[in-house]
C-alpha cells in the first residue's frame, strides 16, 4: 500500500508546490526543502519548523511565511503554541497567556518581543511573535562566563529602556530574569515572558500579587507583607541581572547552607541580612550602581528615571535620552496605516483554514476562541481567576484592546488612543472590515494606534466597546450556537494591516547619537583620576569631584574613591569607606592608604561623639560595617531597617538613635527573625504606620535576641586575602564561583538549576506570615516553613 505522508499540521494546511519552489529559493534562511519532504507541518500561514525552545505552555517553534510570489522572502516568526485542552485545566495558565497577549499587544520596542498575532484552531493557540535569532541570554553569558563590561552597559540599556517604556506603557513585567531575556543576531537585547505582567494606574499604585523568580524577586515581595511598588520590583531584578551579567553568576548566591537556593526563606534572610559582596574585577562604577539599585527597602532603592542618569550608563546617554512615546510613534511608523473603511473589505480577509490568508494583520484585535475570557489587567482582577468563563463551543472570546480602558496619561498626559471598529462585512462573505471610529490625537498630533475595538461576527450579536466603557463591560462573549462549525476548524484574524517590520535595535539605530564613549564616561571624573576602566588611576591630589551625576557624589582622595550616598545625609561616612574600600579591593592602589585615613577619621569622629571604637587592621580589612542594634523605633522604622540593606550606604539619619547612641556611623542591624516575627497577621506592618509610638518594644518583636540597648560597635566583616580575589582571566567562571562560593551560570550540568521558575509568591508569604508570626523565633518553625515553601514551589513544578 502506497505510503501517506504524514500529515502534521496544525492547522490543516498544505504546503503548496508554490510554496515549496518560493521556500527552495530563499533556503539561505529557510530550512532547506528536501526533495522527498513534500509536506510540512503548517500553522495558519505558517510553515512550521524546529522547535526552538520549550517553555512552561509548550513548544516555540520557528515558523516562516508562505511566499506568495517568487520575490517575496518569507518572513520568519516564533509560535509559543499552547494547546487548549492544557488551558482548560490550568486556570493560572489561562491568565498568564491571557496577560501576555494583551500585554504584548501594547508595547512596541526594540527591546520587547513583537507580537505579530494570536491564531488558533481547535487545539492550539498559538502566540506568534517575531522571530530573534541570537539565542536565550543566559546562555549568552554561560558562553562568555561573563560579560564585558562595555556589553553589559550596553544590554543593561537596552533592558533599562524596554522596561521604563514598559512602566511608561503602565505595565509592569514582574518576572524578570535573564531566561526571559533573549538576543537579536546582532546581540541585542529583546525582553520576553509577559506572563506575570500586570498594570498600574497611579504613579504610586501598589500591587500585593508577589511574582517572579525567588533569585530575581525584591524582598518587599517575599518579606514584608506591604503592597509593594511593582516598578521598584522590576528595578530590582534588573539589578540582580546586570549584577549576573558583570559577575557571572547571582548575586547572594554563595550561602553555604543553603547552595541550591531552594530554601526560599533562608535564602530572603540571606539577601537581606548579607551585605552585595563583588567579585573583584566588577568596577567602582557599576558597584555603585549595582548598590543603589539592590537596596532591599525599595523606598531606598534608585527608580529607573536614576538610573539613566547613573554614570555608568553614559555611553548610552542618547538611547536612553529616547522618551518612551517617540518608539510608538517612530515604530508604529514603519507600519501601514489601517486600512480606511473603503479599502477594508479589500485588504481583510477573514478567514478559514481553507481559505487564504491576508497578509494584512493587525495585532491590536485578536479573536481567540478558547476559554480565555478577556478582563481587564487590574492589579485585583490579576491576582485572581477571571470570572469562570461560560464556554461554548460556539463563544468566541475577544482579546481586544483592553489598553484603552487604561490610564494612558499617566505620564505625560499626550497619550492618544484610536478606536477602531472592526465588522464582518454586510454580505457576510467572512471578510473583516476595519472601520476606524474615533482617532485622538495628542496635542502633538501623534496617534496611538491602541484600538478600541468592536467586532461583529455573522450571525452573532454586535458587541460594542467604547474607551469609557466600564471595565465590566470589557468581558465580551460573543456567542452565537450557530457559529459552531465557523470557529471549530479555522483560525481567526481579523483587523488587518501588514507590518513588514524590520526592528532596528538600538545599537544600530542610532550610532550617530551614542557620542559618548567608555572612556569619556566618566566625564565628571577628572581623567587623570580614573582609568578608562573607572579604576584609579593616578589621584596624588586629594581631588574633590562634583558629581559623578547630579545625585551621586564622589570624592577622591588618598587613593579613595568615596561614592558618597544621596539626599541630605550624603557625606563622607565609614559606610563611603566601605564603599570606597570595597571597589579598592581589586584595584593597584594601597589599601593600607585608605584603611588608614579612615582610623584617623573614625578615631577623629568617636573621639568627638564620645565613644569608644575598635581598632581597624588595615592590612586585614577589606570592608568595614558599622552596626547599632535598633533602638525603639515604630514597627514601620522596624521593618523598614530589616529591609534596609545592610552593608549600604544609608541615607537616612536616624536623628533620634543618634541622639541616644552617640550617634552616627551607625546601621541597624537586621534581623530576620524579628522581621518574621514583626509580621504578626498580614496587616501588622501596615498598621503600624498609624500606630506609632505605640510599637511593642523591639525585644518583644526580635525574638533572636537583640536588645534594645543601643549596642555600637564597629565590626568588621571576614578579613579577606586580596591575593586569593585578584581575577584570573584564565580560570573557568566555575572557578569564581569555587572563589565567590556562588554557583555560576556556566553550571550547565545542572541547568534547572540557573532557571528558576517565575511562581506567584503570594502564598508563600501568606504561609511565612502564618507560620512566623506564630513560632516566632522557634527554629521549627523556620524549618518547617522552608519545607513548606519548598513543597509550595515544587506543587507548582517548579525547576528546581
Ligand atoms: N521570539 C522567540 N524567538 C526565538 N526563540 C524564542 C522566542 N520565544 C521563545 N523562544 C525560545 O523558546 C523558549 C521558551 O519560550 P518562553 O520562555 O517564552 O516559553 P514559556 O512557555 O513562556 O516559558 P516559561 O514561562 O517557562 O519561561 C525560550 O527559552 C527561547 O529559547
Amino acid at each position: 500500500m502506497a505510503s501517506v505522508p504524514k500529515r502534521h499540521t496544525y492547522g490543516g494546511n498544505v504546503v503548496t508546490d508554490r510554496d515549496r519552489h518560493s521556500l527552495q529559493r530563499n533556503n539561505e534562511i529557510l530550512h532547506p526543502i528536501h526533495k522527498n519532504q513534500r509536506k510540512h507541518a503548517t500553522f495558519g500561514p505558517y510553515i512550521i519548523g524546529s522547535t526552538l525552545g520549550e517553555g512552561e505552555f509548550g513548544k516555540v517553534k520557528l515558523g516562516w511565511t508562505k511566499a506568495s510570489s517568487s520575490n517575496e522572502v518569507p518572513k520568519q516568526v516564533a509560535i509559543k503554541l499552547i494547546r487548549r485542552d492544557t488551558i482548560k485545566k490550568d486556570a493560572d495558565k489561562e491568565i498568564k497567556i491571557y496577560r501576555e497577549i494583551n500585554a504584548l499587544k501594547h508595547l512596541t520596542h526594540p527591546n520587547i518581543i513583537y507580537l505579530e498575532e494570536v491564531l488558533q484552531n481547535s487545539k492550539y493557540i498559538g502566540i506568534v511573535l517575531e522571530f530573534v535569532s541570537g539565542g536565550e541570554f543566559y546562555k549568552y553569558i554561560q558562553r562568555k562566563r561573563r560579560l564585558k563590561e562595555s556589553s553589559a552597559c550596553r544590554l543593561f540599556a537596552q533592558l533599562i529602556s524596554g522596561v521604563n517604556y514598559m512602566h511608561y506603557k503602565g505595565l509592569v513585567h514582574r518576572d524578570l530574569k535573564l531566561e526571559n531575556l533573549l538576543l537579536d543576531k546582532h546581540e541585542n537585547l529583546v525582553i520576553t515572558d509577559f506572563g506575570f505582567v500586570n498594570e498600574f494606574f497611579e504613579d504610586n499604585e501598589l500591587m500585593k500579587t508577589s511574582c517572579g523568580s525567588p533569585c530575581y524577586a525584591a524582598p518587599e515581595l517575599v518579606v514584608s507583607t506591604k503592597a509593594y511598588e511593582a516598578r521598584k520590583a522590576d528595578v530590582w531584578s534588573c539589578g540582580v541581572i546586570l549584577y549576573a551579567m558583570l559577575a557571572g553568576y547571582l548575586p547572594w548566591d554563595d550561602d553555604h547552607e543553603n547552595p541550591t537556593g531552594d530554601d526560599i526563606a533562608r535564602l530572603y534572610k540571606y539577601i537581606t541580612q548579607t551585605p552585595l559582596k563583588f567579585p573583584e574585577y566588577i568596577t567602582p562604577i557599576p558597584r555603585d550602581l549595582l548598590r543603589r539599585i539592590l537596596v532591599p527597602n525599595p523606598r531606598r532603592r534608585i527608580n529607573l528615571q536614576t538610573i539613566k542618569r547613573h554614570v555608568w550608563l553614559k555611553p548610552h546617554e542618547a538611547f536612553l535620552s529616547i522618551q518612551p512615546n517617540y518608539w510608538d510613534e517612530h515604530l508604529q511608523k514603519e507600519r501601514p496605516k489601517p486600512p480606511n473603511k473603503g479599502d477594508v473589505g479589500r485588504h481583510s480577509t477573514y478567514s478559514s483554514s481553507a481559505s487564504s490568508y491576508s497578509k494584512s494583520r493587525d495585532r491590536n484585535s485578536l479573536i481567540i476562541e478558547s476559554t480565555l475570557e478577556q478582563h481587564r489587567m487590574s492589579p485585583q482582577l490579576a491576582t485572581s481567576r477571571p470570572a469562570s468563563p461560560t464556554f461554548s463551543t460556539g463563544s468566541k472570546v475577544v482579546l481586544n484592546d483592553t489598553k484603552n480602558d487604561m490610564k494612558e496619561s499617566n505620564i505625560n498626559g499626550e497619550r492618544t488612543s484610536a478606536s477602531c471598529r472592526y465588522t464582518r462585512d454586510s454580505k457576510g462573505n467572512g471578510q473583516t472590515q476595519i472601520e476606524q471610529v474615533s482617532a485622538r490625537h495628542s496635542s502633538r498630533g501623534n496617534k496611538h494606534t491602541s484600538i478600541a475595538g468592536l467586532v461583529t461576527i455573522p450571525g452573532s450579536p454586535t458587541t460594542a466597546r467604547t474607551r469609557n466603557a466600564p471595565s465590566s463591560k470589557l468581558t465580551e462573549h460573543v456567542k452565537d450556537s450557530s457559529q459552531t462549525s465557523f470557529t471549530q476548524e479555522e483560525f481567526h484574524r481579523i483587523g488587518n494591516y501588514h507590518v513588514p517590520r524590520s526592528r532596528p535595535r538600538p545599537t544600530s539605530y542610532y550610532p550617530g547619537l551614542s557620542r559618548n564613549t567608555a572612556d569619556n564616561s566618566l566625564a565628571d571624573i577628572p581623567v587623570n583620576k580614573l582609568g578608562s576602566n573607572g579604576r584609579l588611576t593616578d589621584a596624588k591630589d586629594p581631588v574633590p569631584l562634583n558629581a559623578i551625576h547630579d545625585t551621586n557624589k564622589a570624592t577622591i582622595s588618598n587613593n579613595s574613591i568615596m561614592l558618597l550616598s544621596e539626599g541630605p545625609a550624603a557625606k563622607t561616612s565609614p559606610v563611603d569607606y566601605h564603599y570606597a574600600i570595597g571597589d579598592l579591593n581589586h584595584g593597584d592602589k594601597p589599601i593600607t592608604e585608605v584603611i588608614d585615613k579612615i582610623n584617623k577619621d573614625l578615631t577623629h569622629k568617636a573621639a568627638e561623639n564620645g565613644f569608644p571604637r575598635e581598632s581597624i587592621d588595615p592590612e586585614s580589612t577589606s570592608t568595614i560595617l558599622v552596626t547599632k542594634e535598633p533602638t525603639n523605633s515604630t514597627d514601620e522604622d522596624h521593618v523598614e531597617s530589616q529591609l534596609e540593606n545592610v552593608g549600604h550606604s544609608s541615607n537616612k539619619s536616624d536623628a533620634s538613635s543618634d541622639k541616644d547612641s552617640k550617634k552616627i556611623y551607625e546601621k541597624k542591624r537586621f534581623s530576620f527573625m524579628s522581621l518574621y516575627s514583626s509580621l504578626n497577621g498580614s496587616r501588622s506592618t501596615v498598621e503600624s504606620r498609624t500606630s506609632k509610638g505605640n510599637a511593642p518594644p523591639v525585644s518583644s518583636r526580635n525574638p533572636s535576641g537583640q536588645s534594645n540597648r543601643s549596642n555600637i560597635k564597629i565590626t568588621q566583616q571576614q578579613p579577606r586575602n586580596l591575593s586569593d580575589r585578584v581575577p584570573n582571566p584564565d580560570k573557568k567562571i566555575n572557578d569564581n564561583r569555587i572563589r565567590d562560593n556562588a554557583p555560576s551560570y556556566a553550571e550547565s550540568e545542572n541547568p534547572g538549576r540557573s532557571v528558576r521558575a517565575s511562581v506567584m509568591v503570594s502564598t508563600l508569604r501568606e504561609e511565612n506570615r502564618s507560620e512566623l508570626s506564630n513560632e516566632g523565633n522557634n527554629v521549627e518553625a523556620q524549618t518547617s516553613t522552608a519545607r513548606k515553601v519548598l513543597n509550595f514551589f515544587k506543587r507548582r513544578s517548579m525547576r528546581v
